[in-house]
């Protein structure tokens, strides 16, 4: 199955190898019209930093409740969202009933306390909240977000060259981009439990990219083009990346936001770790030229990270349902 998504190998572009980055964008422009996901390998993240992410998630989780409830998800979209906590109310796929079997926690980047942005409580831009009792976990997150916003922002090129831009096209618009890690854990549902209760229902990311480490428990599926499900396959030391609504809208629908589901009947704890990178806070995104014709018009007028945010937070988070597709994350 691993072949029905493409492997991109980064090594040859970072190592400057000539003719690296035009082949690796033809290959992106690929994955993103065909699939909507592809791994990356020859990415010089050390897997020491993987697990460092998967064992901050482990630790989080395995608090008592009221250490978790005391980080409450806000208006910023960080802190602790219960088992439960949320509802994928409606996708392009079917109708969403049953609240997702998870409990997850999300953190933004850290800003320094005097950043011109908190003190005017700019939506997305407050505190991280941080456990009170848990030594090293504040710094274990972060290192994990840094090495994949670091990760994410050598990946930005290859999306201007598979878009038919410049090779830097984007990169006044990602100068600090906006992110959120998220770190998940997926009890075990009973072989009993309802055939549509999902781990986390079938859903598009919001994101402009979703980069996700490679989980030893499986339980991810994805919807291909055509329709069918297929279990995203293990691909050891490899990452999953793929597409939400924001690089869609952007690249005028011609990149795909391919929805995918999780359930966890693996018999045992399942956590995951996905890491969605957006675009600067105030960077106004118009669909790309390059993929604007008189075939394919412009489908949305420019927008801005907090208002493509305002504009579907409400629908998946308990609040009136504010579009036709569940988003998740960022
Ligand atoms: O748990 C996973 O493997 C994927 C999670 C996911 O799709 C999400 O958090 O948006
Ligand atoms: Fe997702």
């Amino acid at each position: 199955m691993a072949d029905e998504i493409p492997i991109l190998d980064l090594a040859p572009y970072f190592a400057g190898e000539t003719g690296a980055l035009p082949a690796l964008g033809a290959q992106l422009r690929r994955a993103f019209t065909e699939v909507g996901f592809y791994f990356i390998r020859g990415h010089g993240v050390p897997q020491a930093m993987v697990d460092t992410g998967f064992e901050a998630a482990a630790r989080f989780h395995a608090q008592p409740l009221e250490a978790k409830l005391a980080m409450p998800f806000n208006r910023d979209n960080i802190g602790y969202l219960p088992m439960r906590g949320n509802t994928s109310r409606m996708n392009a796929v079917e109708g969403i009933k049953k609240p997702n079997a998870n409990e997850a926690v999300f953190f933004k980047r850290e800003l320094p306390a005097d950043h011109p942005d908190r003190a005017s409580g700019r939506r997305f831009r407050g505190p991280n909240q941080w456990p009170a009792d848990l030594p090293g976990f504040r710094e274990a997150a972060l290192a994990y977000a840094g090495a994949m916003e670091e990760l994410g922002r050598r990946l930005v090129p290859i999306y201007a060259v598979a878009l038919g831009l410049p090779a830097d096209w984007f990169a006044d618009k990602f100068r600090e981009p906006m992110f959120t890690l998220r770190m998940t854990h997926y009890p075990q549902q009973e072989a009993t439990s309802p055939e549509d209760e999902w781990g986390l229902a079938p859903h598009a990311d919001t994101s402009f990219m979703t980069i996700l480490a490679q989980n030893k428990v499986p339980g991810l599926s994805l919807r291909l083009p055509g329709g069918r499900w297929i279990d995203a396959p293990a691909l050891d030391g490899a990452f999953l990346v793929n597409g939400g609504m924001m690089l869609r809208r952007w690249s005028n629908h011609t990149f795909l936001a391919t929805p995918h589901r999780v359930t966890n009947r693996s018999g045992g704890e399942r956590y995951a770790i996905p890491f969605f990178m957006d675009c600067d806070y105030d960077a106004v995104m118009a669909p790309v030229p390059s993929c604007v014709t008189t075939e394919n018009p412009a489908h949305y007028q420019p927008f801005t990270y907090p208002q493509f945010m305002e504009e579907y937070t409400g629908a998946n988070y308990g609040e009136r349902a504010a579009a036709g597709v569940a988003l998740q994350g960022a």
